[in-house]
């Protein structure tokens, strides 16, 4: 905002202003003085020198063109002079930690005078506490990186790390003992997967697709085997680094010769004494552009092995341009006869399988999480759209079929919603070992439905935006952006019909032998 003594004008003042050169315009309440900015106005000076728009009150024309964050932009909140006599602001932008308004914007839980059987008010507590760190942090540094495209800023990190959120995110254990999180606003022996929940939620409600994955999603996938399985000396030099933010983590599985058929990979591990010389190449590996440490899986002598390599001589990366932006750091990884100590092994040798089966459920929930909170922001972004934009005289969602549109929307992200919340609860009471044996079905058959679900409503929302869904800047940006990249929901860590028929094989596999119709 001007940093000017506020001004008050009447209406008939402004209307003075209605030129060239002398040009004024109120919006929402506000006088904007545009007189120099016309120029440099990015949708061209004629448009505000016609009669509606020129010495008026533009409101009704500017938010169907802009969006509200416009105004905010410390370059253009300066353009304003001062207030209309006997006005207020009506339109308001959210401060840090606020619940939107918008119906089904947030979870039912989340949503003032409903009730939930899984969350409680501690939940609720961390949540805020949560969303006004991704919006003052981390939803400013998303903006810079999806455009850049370079990786997250280390004092981002840093300050993830000061809340003990990169930890978080890998759910609740033993690796949160000791630390205060959030500020102590949870325990960490009351810390479950909700909590965890929210942190994912939060992240991609204030992220691009490519940031969440920037944002260290090797790391959470990529650690998870080292505190399992690591050497006591293994963890002792990886773990308290990574937790802080100061080495990265990228977990290398796939190939381009084989993806979720993981039997079919190529890298080989050969012993050599202490050391394994490992060679091959991997593929589609996120955060590898700047990863200090890869879990990486290799074919072995007695079969499927996975170990920590660590950046050095014989390893190198290169960037893989992908539908979103390279601030995921989605990399090639080459490994030239790497030497890699046999005491970086993760799990039994020729026992790898297990190891990356142990933690797919996990990342899987992950996924489900941000793209439910994705499908949210995506049928906000319509409600709000559709409410605001004016064609043939009337509002959009005067249209029957806009209407249809938005009901399918919302039906799917609740009926999303509710079954992860499910699932979530399954988790919270079951231990690790119980989760791999009942939960990798149920999970699997939730991704598929979360993806195709948020798929269908990408889609849908494109239509609702029209040609605004096509262009990476303005009104649509988000749809845009979740139309490019939802589909990366039903690819990583498992592809979408792939965990369909996981949830079916899992499900034959507990038929009752003695049953039939
Ligand atoms: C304080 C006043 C204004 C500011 C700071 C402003 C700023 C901008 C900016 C930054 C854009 C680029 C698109 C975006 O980032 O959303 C834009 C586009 C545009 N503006 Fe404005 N604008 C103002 C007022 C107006 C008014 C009153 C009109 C009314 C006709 C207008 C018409 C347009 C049009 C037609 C575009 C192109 C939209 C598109 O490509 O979809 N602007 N404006």
């Amino acid at each position: 905002m001007s940093s000017q003594p506020r001004k008050e004008f009447t209406i008939e003042q402004v209307a003075q202003h209605n030129r060239e050169g002398d040009l004024w315009i109120v919006i929402d309440s506000k006088v904007y003085d545009l007189s120099r900015f016309a120029d440099l106005h990015p949708g061209g000076a004629n448009v505000l020198y016609v009669d509606s728009v020129a010495g008026q009150d533009a409101t009704q024309v500017f938010f169907g063109l802009h969006r509200h964050e416009v105004l905010l932009r410390p370059q253009y909140a300066r353009l304003q002079i001062g207030t209309v006599q006997g006005q207020e602001e009506t339109i308001k932008a959210p401060k840090p930690g606020d619940l939107s308004k918008v119906p089904y914007a947030e979870p039912t839980w989340l949503s003032s005078g409903y009730f939930s059987p899984y969350y409680k008010d501690g939940h609720r507590k961390f949540q805020k506490a949560v969303r006004a760190f991704f919006m003052t942090v981390v939803a400013p540094e998303s903006v810079r990186c999806e455009e850049s495209g370079k990786r997250i800023s280390q004092e981002v990190v840093d300050k993830m790390s000061e809340q003990n959120i990169i930890a978080m995110r890998l759910g609740p254990g033993k690796h949160l003992k000791g630390r205060t999180l959030m500020g102590g606003i949870v325990k960490p022996e009351e810390f479950d997967y909700f909590h965890e929940g929210i942190i994912h939620a939060e992240l991609a409600r204030y992220s691009s697709r490519a940031v969440v994955d920037g944002l260290l999603a090797g790391l959470v996938i990529g650690l998870p085997p080292i505190l399992k399985y690591g050497a006591p000396a293994l963890q002792a030099k990886v773990v308290s680094d990574a937790l802080a933010g100061k080495k990265y983590i990228a977990l290398a599985i796939s190939e381009a010769f084989a993806g979720s058929d993981v039997g079919g990979l190529q890298t080989t591990a050969v012993r050599d004494g202490d050391y394994w010389i490992v060679t091959g190449t991997k593929k589609w590996i996120t955060n590898g552009t700047f990863a200090d440490y890869f879990t990486t899986g290799c074919k072995t002598e007695t079969g499927f092995t996975v170990m920590l390599i660590e950046r050095g001589p014989g390893v190198s990366t290169k960037p893989i341009k992908t539908a979103y932006s390279s601030v995921a750091g989605t990399a090639f990884v080459t490994f030239d006869k790497v030497r890699v100590p046999v005491a970086n092994t993760l799990g039994p040798i020729g026992g790898g399988m297990g190891v990356i089966l142990s933690n797919f459920n996990h990342e899987r929930w992950m996924v489900i999480a941000c793209s439910i909170s994705a499908q949210r922001l995506a049928v906000e972004e319509c409600l709000k759209w559709a409410n605001q934009r004016m064609v043939f005289g009337k509002p959009l969602t005067s249209q029957a079929v806009i209407r249809a549109k938005l009901g399918q929307m919302i039906s799917r992200v609740e009926a999303c919603q509710n079954w992860y919340e499910s699932v979530t609860y399954q988790m919270n009471n079951m231990s690790y070992d119980e989760m791999s044996n009942k939960m990798a079905g149920p999970i699997g058959l939730l991704k598929q439905f979360v993806s195709r679900s948020g798929r269908e409503t990408a889609e849908d929302g494109t239509q609702i935006f029209g040609g605004r869904a096509l262009t990476m800047t303005g009104m649509g940006k988000y749809i845009e952006n979740y139309h490019r990249t939802s589909g990366f929901d039903a690819i990583l860590a498992g592809a979408e019909d792939v965990l369909g028929d996981l949830g079916v094989r899992q499900a034959l596999k507990k038929m009752p032998r003695d049953t039939r119709l």
